[in-house]
């Protein structure tokens, strides 16, 4: 990208096919408006990918070659855990699936740099270590279920991989399984039935307990708590509930009291664990918390075994403050062979079998499956837990001003002088939607990507863009105005605004001193309607030349002239001006890229003051 400015040639270090070269996303430049508008540039995805060579024989080298290339256009899926046949099946149809189950973290380390995709359970950590051994090619990781306390999201996000589970095919299982434990442990039916397999016949040491009529405190009243719920009121339990975040009147519907954490786990007789393991739920339960149970509780948990400091739970029963508890999560899994509380004699337990049912891994597959698939597509995936969840038709009706978005942050960084420094970003979005009507992330998102990506070799998506901003201290700001003429559309204009630098278009610059740069979508194509303080309006397409002139007969031609004449076709063009005869801005849309040469002599013509070559 060669920008020129104030009759000076500016040309930074790499030109634009340099640049496209070396990075392994499409950046917005080189992608279509039909191919955004298909979403492929919200993660910056390339799907072209290297692949091991098959072997064949002479006689099918033709199609081995035609095999070969239709393979090397399909992203790679590592499945490091068993997954259910629909899924793998959905997965085979568009992408090469490498299952390779029980990986050691090295082996998942070596491999991983060959992935576009991972999909895991609740058994493979996706650490640190991963994400950096991925060299930048793993786009999505795939949780085939809920918890994600296994992958650090945290990395995840500062590489730019989305993060995507399957919150709700194991739902009923999951609860089902509470309800399994939460009987059985009751009426002592596992420890029975070992005993009777040791050959004892032991009625009047395994007297349980009724369930009817007792209180169950549900700790975490999301899909599986309020699950447990239901089928707990089913089995004539009193059934209360402790989650902050929960809201009332799906409690009401249910027939369940919210009630405070102490009063939960004071009046219960059962308390079923199901909050996600977060840095505020880890040993929820700990000494002091028994402390101030009913005496003779009983646990179950199939949430996260973390939320348990387990050693406590160890002295709690003990002692008789906890009968009896029913655990299908630890701390530590598979659980060390010497666990105290796996050996305890009042423990029921299980290896983590709460979403493994025939049905719910076959649901999970196909969950899962269908958003790595289409995360690796470039949408944007509903279930995703690291990135602004959008619906599609939200997304569809804001694509055009996603594209709008990010070509005025790459506009808007073009026209800094060099050493001024970006720190402060304002974006001013006009719209007749109400606020809560108007997910601005996303172009929030791309508004940072137009500004980051020209001036750094990071590559910025819809994952990383927050992240990428505050590593680099751009403080980010969002307006609304309200504008009620046109409520069909989403947005009227967008404007960004660099705060307290230099341009090196003086023209660029608002009354204020920013740099400031307006658009809007028309027939579904961005336009650029403002720069500073003059009105233009040419579609942002291609690439930009704006040169502010003295206002008189024959500039137009005079430029175009020289354009032509180097055979550089322009598209589009507008002058924008204060008065007659006085200052007039030109904004000229060119295809190809001027050379050197040819912007010297446009630079040259008197009347131009100033001008700029900016690359889209
Ligand atoms: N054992 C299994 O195989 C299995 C299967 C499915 C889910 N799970 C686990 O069960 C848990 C719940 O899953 P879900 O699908 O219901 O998730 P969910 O997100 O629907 O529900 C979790 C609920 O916990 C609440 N919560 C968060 N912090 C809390 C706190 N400090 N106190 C009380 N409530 C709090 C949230 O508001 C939310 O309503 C997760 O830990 C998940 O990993 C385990
Ligand atoms: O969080 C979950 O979805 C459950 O813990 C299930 O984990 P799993 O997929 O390893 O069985």
């Amino acid at each position: 990208m060669a920008s020129v400015a104030a009759k000076s040639l500016h040309l930074p270090a790499a030109t634009a096919a340099e640049r496209s070269s070396l990075t392994p996303y499409s950046t917005a430049a080189s992608v279509s408006f039909s191919s955004l508008r298909s979403q492929s540039s919200f993660l910056g995805l390339r799907l072209a990918l290297p692949l091991k060579t098959p072997c064949f024989s002479k006689r099918t080298e033709g199609r081995r070659l035609r095999i070969e290339a239709a393979a090397a256009a399909r992203p790679t899926v590592l499945v490091a855990e068993k997954l259910g046949d629909a899924g793998l099946d959905l997965l085979r149809g568009f992408a090469n699936v490498d299952c390779s189950y029980n990986l050691a973290p090295e082996e998942l380390c070596a491999k991983i740099s060959l992935c576009d995709a991972l999909i895991v359970r609740s058994g493979t950590k996706v650490t640190r270590e991963v994400f950096e051994a991925a060299k930048g090619r793993l786009k999505v990781v795939g949780r085939a279920g809920v918890g994600i306390d296994n992958v650090d999201l945290q990395a995840a996000t500062e590489h730019g991989c989305l993060v995507v589970n399957a919150p709700t095919a194991n739902t009923v299982a999951a609860a089902e399984h509470g309800i399994a434990l939460l009987a059985s442990m009751a009426r002592n039916v596992a420890q029975a039935d070992a005993s009777m397999k040791a050959g004892k016949w032991q009625r009047n040491k395994y007297v349980g307990v009724s369930l009817v009529g007792k209180t169950l405190a549900v700790m975490g009243f999301g899909k599986v708590g309020s699950e447990v719920a239901r089928r707990a009121k089913g089995l004539g339990m009193h059934v209360i509930a402790h989650d902050p975040y929960a809201p009332a009147d799906r409690a009401r519907a249910i027939g369940v009291e919210l009630v405070s954490f102490d009063e939960a786990i004071s009046a219960a007789d059962f308390i079923s664990l199901h909050m996600p393991l977060t840095p505020s739920t880890a040993k929820l339960f700990n000494d002091e918390t028994f402390a101030k149970v009913k005496k003779g509780v009983r646990i179950i948990n199939v949430a996260r075994g973390g939320v348990i400091d387990e050693d406590a739970l160890v002295r709690a029963l003990d002692d008789g403050t906890v009968a009896q508890a029913a655990l299908d999560v630890f701390t530590v899994e598979p659980t060390p062979k010497d666990s105290k509380l796996v050996m305890h004699e009042k423990v029921t337990v299980t290896p983590h079998l709460g979403a493994s049912t025939v049905e719910a891994q076959e649901g999970v597959a196909i969950e899962i499956a269908e958003a790595v698939i289409g995360a690796l597509k470039g949408e944007l995936a509903a279930t995703a837990v690291n990135a602004p969840m959008v619906p599609a038709e939200v997304l569809s009706e804001l694509a055009p001003y996603v594209i709008l978005a990010e070509k005025l942050g790459r506009l808007a960084v073009q026209l800094v002088a060099g050493g001024s420094g970006v720190k402060g970003v304002k974006v001013v979005y006009k719209s007749a939607r109400d606020p809560d009507d108007l997910d601005t992330r996303i172009l929030r998102a791309m508004v940072t990507k137009g500004i980051i990506e020209p001036i750094s070799s990071v590559f910025v998506n819809i994952v990383n863009a927050d992240y990428t901003a505050k590593q680099r201290g751009l403080r980010i700001s969002e307006e609304r105005i309200f504008h009620d003429d046109t409520p069909e559309i989403p947005l009227d204009s967008i404007q960004v605004q660099l705060t307290n630098v230099e341009s090196k278009f003086a023209s660029a610059l608002s009354d204020a001193g920013d740099i400031r740069v307006e658009g809007r979508v028309k027939d579904g194509i961005p336009h650029l309607t403002l720069v500073g303080s003059f009105s233009v309006d040419v579609s942002l397409e291609g690439n930009l030349i704006l040169c502010r002139q003295v206002d008189q007969p024959g500039m137009i031609g005079h430029v175009g002239r020289i354009l032509g004449n180097q055979n550089v076709n322009i598209n589009f063009m507008s002058v924008g001006r204060t008065a007659p005869r006085k200052h007039a801005i030109m904004a000229i849309g060119v295809d190809e890229e001027p050379d050197k040469e040819t912007l010297k002599q446009i630079g040259e013509i008197p009347a131009i003051e100033e001008f700029v070559f900016l690359g889209l």
